[in-house]
């Protein structure tokens, strides 16, 4: 492939590329070298098995690392009452001992959902190559890091020879400029660029994210808005690192530490896309459109903004798209041309490696304090670590919450997906902070709607999706800033 622009200028991504190739001969994948390899439960077992039928060892075990937090119970975690969960976890247990890996399991203070613990842990750096059996795993490209997720026989690969055969996907630059409004969130950039763009945008892609909006974003919002890039299609999505990165990085338990930290820092500087760099589609973004965001359908695509009307089925559009908006209407429950402010919620859900660090507990706890929890609401907060648990802890957040009536749990997938004991019953609804709304995922018949952290919080207490902006309160620094909003 190539575009255009100077041959000598690169982007974030050929270069995070570039520098990782092992193998390269024409008109085939490229062999990419491996910095991390993160492993979880479900993903697991086969490919170690298949190890073991081979008689290989792990190429470095070093540069694994585990945790446990798809099957886990988020209420007595060490009680695993299903069969299935209960042999995965302990499956992990026995493969990660045999194969010399090291693993926070239930009994560590540092588990935690694989997407939160590898960056809270300083695993998670610029410049590295990153994959894990699972999707979400872009979520470290918000470090600079070209990080992707991969199947059960490339795990298996990766364990064995520490590389990964891959094509090189085409590059596109989402650029995002300018100030959100008030109540407007990295979810709800996320889902307004899906709304607008599709599932299918990012497909064959890896998205640089960049603008004025992304460089002002803190990390665990860079985090949020390269979760979803998946449920854009994107291979995977890159922000490059900048001193936000370095100063999230810096004392994180494994990240490089002093004169070798700083020196990191120095070539990580140079990873930035190049100012004469092209890539292969541009999209430009004005952040002052995007409004909070509710999803109403099947797909991440299906959403609207909180003062958005639910679509009818149109005569003169396409038999594909009537048929997917009568399938959607029909499993969510909805008639057409309902009020989004007028759907009401049975189930909350904050958590999910989107949408569980602590400043999304910040911001919902925000909303949540002093009120309480809507009388026909069931609502839950699911920390993405033990330790973003510890911190929220520390800063009496557990307290709002539980004064308020949410149920405060141990870290894990929870509700993000129907694998554990956290179920949304058939036919409810849930408001739910995580990333996927296909049918079935929160459990058989359960209605998701997907939400930023403060929307979710705003549905608890009101019981129907509410504007945040009406019951957000301002910080000191905000009252000028958003006068009249
Ligand atoms: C279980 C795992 C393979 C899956 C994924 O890869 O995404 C899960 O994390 C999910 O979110 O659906
Ligand atoms: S929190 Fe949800 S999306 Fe994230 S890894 Fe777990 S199941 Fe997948």
């Amino acid at each position: 492939m190539c575009r255009e622009g100077s041959f000598l200028s690169k982007t974030i991504i050929d270069k995070l590329w570039d520098s990782h190739v092992v193998v390269k001969e024409d008109n085939k994948p490229d062999l990419l070298y491996i910095d991390l390899h993160l492993i979880h439960e479900v993903t697991s077992p086969q490919a170690f098995a298949g190890l073991r039928e081979k008689n290989r060892k792990v190429r470095r075990p070093d540069l694994c690392f585990a945790t446990m937090d798809h099957n886990i119970p988020t209420v007595d975690r060490f009680n695993i009452k299903d069969v299935t969960s209960r042999l995965q976890v302990q499956t992990l247990e026995k493969n990660c001992e045999e194969f010399g890996i090291q693993l926070e399991g239930l009994h560590s203070d540092q588990q935690g959902i694989v997407h939160v613990i590898g960056p809270e842990l300083g695993l998670t750096l610029p410049g590295k190559t990153i994959v894990c059996g699972d999707s979400h795993t872009s979520t470290h490209g918000a470090f600079g890091a070209l990080a992707f997720g991969i199947g059960t026989s490339e795990v298996e690969h990766v364990l064995a020879t520490q590389t990964l055969w891959q094509h090189k996907p085409k590059q596109m630059n989402v650029r995002i400029e300018g100030d959100l409004g008030f109540g407007v969130t990295a979810k709800d950039v996320i889902l307004w660029f899906i709304a607008k763009y599709g599932t299918n945008i990012g497909t064959g892609y890896i998205i640089e994210f960049s603008g004025s909006t992304v460089a002002g974003f803190t990390m665990e919002e860079r985090m949020t808005l390269c979760n979803m890039s998946i449920e854009a299609g994107a291979k995977a999505s890159v922000i490059a690192p900048d001193e936000t990165t370095f100063h999230y990085i810096s004392g994180k338990r494994y990240a490089p530490k002093q004169q070798e930290f700083q020196k990191k820092c120095e070539s990580w500087r140079n990873l930035a896309t190049d100012p004469d760099a092209t890539f292969d589609k541009t999209i430009e973004i004005n952040a002052a459109e995007i409004e909070p965001m509710v999803t109403w359908g099947t797909n991440p695509s299906m959403c609207l903004p909180i003062s958005g009307q639910i679509p009818a089925e149109d005569p003169s559009s396409s038999n594909e798209e009537r048929h997917s908006v009568r399938n959607a209407l029909s499993y969510m429950g909805f008639k057409g041309n309902e009020k989004i402010e007028n759907i009401n919620v049975q189930h909350v859900f904050i958590g999910s490696c989107t949408n569980s660090r602590l400043s999304d507990l910040v911001e919902a706890s925000r909303v949540v304090e002093g009120s309480k929890v809507h009388p026909g609401v069931r609502a839950i907060v699911v920390p993405g670590s033990q330790s973003v648990k510890q911190e929220a802890e520390k800063l009496g957040l557990h307290q709002i919450f539980l004064d308020a009536g949410f149920e405060w749990r141990d870290s894990g997938c929870s509700m993000c997906l129907g694998m554990n004991d956290d179920i949304v019953p058939e036919g409810e609804r849930c408001a739910s902070t995580s990333n996927r709304n296909f049918a079935g995922r929160q459990g058989k018949g359960a209605r998701t709607h997907l939400v930023s952290p403060i929307m979710a919080a705003a549905a608890a207490l009101h019981g129907k999706f509410t504007d945040v902006r009406s019951v957000l309160p301002k910080r000191e620094e905000e009252v000028e800033r958003y006068a009249g909003v």
